[in-house]
C-alpha cells in the first residue's frame, strides 16, 4: 500500500512537503504562501520554511553543484540536491539523514529514480568538511541581472551587496500594537514603535485572542504615521487588503474605507478587524472605477508593486519576477495616483507608498505626479519624528532599504510621500 504523509517520519514528509512547495514556486509561478505541501501542523509548518530556506540560499546551492555536474540533473533530482545543500550548510541538519532522506525522494518518483545513485555520491562527497568549505568560498547568491542593474544604478554597488546580505538573514517577527493594548509579549521595542520578536508561532503569542496587536513590519507601519492625527477624519485606504494599515488608521480614530480588487485579500481584511475589535466600511472594487459619493479628507494609496522591498519575507519573490513586470505596474501606479487624487477634497492629502526597492516605483512616481500636478503639494517628512535615521531623508518623502538597522535585524524596503492637494 502507498505511505501517506501521515506515516512518514516528521522529517521526511516535511522534506517532501518542501519540495512540492518549491516545484510550485519554480515551475508554476505561484507564489510559496499560496502553494500546497499537502501536509498540515508542524509538518506543514517545517515544509514551508525549508521551501523558504533553499529558495533564500539556492544560488548558492546552484554554484556548488555546477562545480560538481557536468550536466544539469533533472529538475526534480535538482530540487532535491538543492533542498538537502541548503538543509546542510545553512540550517545545520545532520547530514546522515537528510542524505538518506534525499535518495529516498530521488527513488520515489520515475522523474528522478535513475539519479539516485548519483544523488547519493554528490551528497556524500560534498557531506563532509570539504564540501563546507566550498559553500563557504562561494560568492552569496545574487539578486536576478533585471533587479541588480536597476538597484546598483539607483543605491551604488556597496549599498546593493548590503541589500543582498540584507536578504540571506530570515526576519524577525515585528507587531503593530493597538494604542490601548493591556497585553503584549515579550519583545524589543523599535525607535518606530514597532514591537520586533525573534519570531514564534503568531496565534499562540500573548494577545493575539484579545486583538491586542497584529503583525506588520516596522517598515509597512511607517506610511498610515504619515498622516499625522486622523481621529475623526474620513480616510481612504485604496488598496487596503490584508489590512495593516487599515487596522492602524481605524485603532487611531479615522472614519476608514477600506477598498481593494481582490475578494479573498479583503476576506483577510475582514477576519484581521474581527480579531482586533476594529471597523470599517468595505468596499470590493477596482479603483480605477469605483466613485464614491463624498470626497476624503485623506487617502492611503500603498500601491501594487513588485514588493522587492519585502524578498527578505518572500525568497521566492525573485524566482517570480520578471522585468516586465516593472512596466505593467508603474503604469498601474500612475494612474492609481491621479485617480486617488480626484479622491480628495480640497486641502486633503495623499500618502503613495509602494513596498519597492526600485525608485521608478517610488521617487520617480512622486517627482512624475507632481509635474503632472504642479498644484500638488510634497509635505517631506521628518524622519527622526518616525524614529528613523537621517539617511531614510528621501526626494519628497521617506525611503527605507532593508540593510537599514541590519544589526537589529533589518527592515522591508519602502517608499512613502505625502502630498497636498490645494485648498
Ligand atoms: C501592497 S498590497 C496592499 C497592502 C495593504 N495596504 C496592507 O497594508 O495590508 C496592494 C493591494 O492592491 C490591490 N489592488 C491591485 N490593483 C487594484 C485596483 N485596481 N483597485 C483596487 N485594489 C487594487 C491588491 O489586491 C492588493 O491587495
Amino acid at each position: 500500500m502507498p505511505k501517506t504523509a501521515s506515516d512518514l517520519p516528521e522529517s521526511l514528509a516535511a522534506r517532501m512537503g518542501a519540495l512540492r512547495l518549491m516545484a510550485h514556486v519554480l515551475r508554476d509561478g505561484r507564489m510559496l504562501g499560496d502553494g500546497a505541501s499537502g501536509l498540515e501542523g508542524p509538518a506543514a509548518a517545517r515544509a514551508l520554511r525549508l521551501a523558504g530556506l533553499t529558495l533564500r540560499h539556492m544560488g548558492r546551492a546552484d554554484a556548488l553543484l555546477a562545480q560538481r555536474l557536468d550536466r544539469q540533473p533533472a529538475a526534480r533530482t535538482r530540487d532535491i540536491l538543492r533542498l538537502a545543500l541548503v538543509e546542510i550548510f545553512e540550517d545545520g541538519a545532520a547530514p546522515h539523514g537528510v542524505v538518506n532522506d534525499a535518495v529516498a525522494m530521488t527513488r520515489q518518483s520515475p522523474k528522478s529514480v535513475k539519479q539516485a545513485g548519483l544523488v547519493n555520491a554528490v551528497l556524500r562527497a560534498l557531506s563532509g568538511p570539504e564540501g563546507r568549505a566550498e559553500w563557504d568560498a562561494l560568492p552569496p547568491p545574487a539578486l536576478p541581472p533585471w533587479l541588480r542593474k536597476p538597484l546598483a544604478k539607483a543605491w551604488g554597488q556597496d549599498r546593493l551587496r548590503a541589500i543582498e546580505a540584507a536578504h540571506l538573514v530570515s526576519p524577525p517577527l515585528d507587531l503593530t500594537p493597538k494604542p490601548d493594548a493591556q497585553i503584549l509579549p515579550e519583545g524589543a521595542r523599535l525607535p518606530t514603535g514597532s514591537l520586533r520578536l525573534a519570531g514564534g508561532q503568531v496565534s499562540a503569542l500573548p494577545g493575539y485572542e484579545a486583538g491586542a496587536w497584529w503583525v506588520q513590519d516596522a517598515g509597512a507601519a511607517i506610511p498610515a504615521r504619515l498622516l499625522g492625527d486622523v481621529a475623526g477624519l474620513r480616510v481612504l485606504d485604496l488598496c487596503a487588503a490584508p489590512g495593516g494599515k487599515t487596522m492602524q488608521l481605524a485603532a487611531a480614530g479615522a472614519d476608514v474605507t477600506s477598498l481593494d480588487l481582490s475578494e479573498g485579500r479583503l476576506r483577510r481584511l475582514r477576519e484581521n478587524l474581527t480579531r482586533t475589535g476594529l471597523s470599517t466600511e468595505i468596499v470590493v472594487a477596482d479603483a480605477l472605477e469605483w466613485t464614491p459619493e463624498a470626497p476624503f479628507d485623506a487617502v492611503l494609496l500603498d500601491a501594487p508593486c513588485t514588493a522587492t522591498g519585502t524578498i527578505r519575507r518572500h525568497p521566492d519573490l525573485p524566482h517570480l519576477r520578471e522585468a516586465r513586470d516593472v512596466e505593467a505596474l508603474t503604469m498601474l501606479q500612475y494612474k492609481l495616483i491621479d485617480r486617488a487624487l480626484t479622491f480628495l477634497r480640497p486641502g486633503g492629502r495623499l500618502v503613495y507608498c509602494t513596498c519597492s526597492l526600485l525608485p521608478v516605483e517610488g521617487e520617480h512616481q512622486v517627482t512624475a505626479a507632481l509635474k503632472r500636478h504642479p498644484d500638488l503639494a510634497a509635505e517631506a517628512p521628518d524622519p527622526a519624528e518616525f524614529g528613523l535615521p537621517p539617511e531614510a531623508a528621501s526626494p519628497h518623502g521617506l525611503r527605507l532599504l532593508p540593510d537599514l538597522w541590519a544589526e537589529r535585524g533589518g527592515i522591508d524596503g519602502f517608499y512613502m510621500a505625502l502630498l497636498r492637494r490645494p485648498e
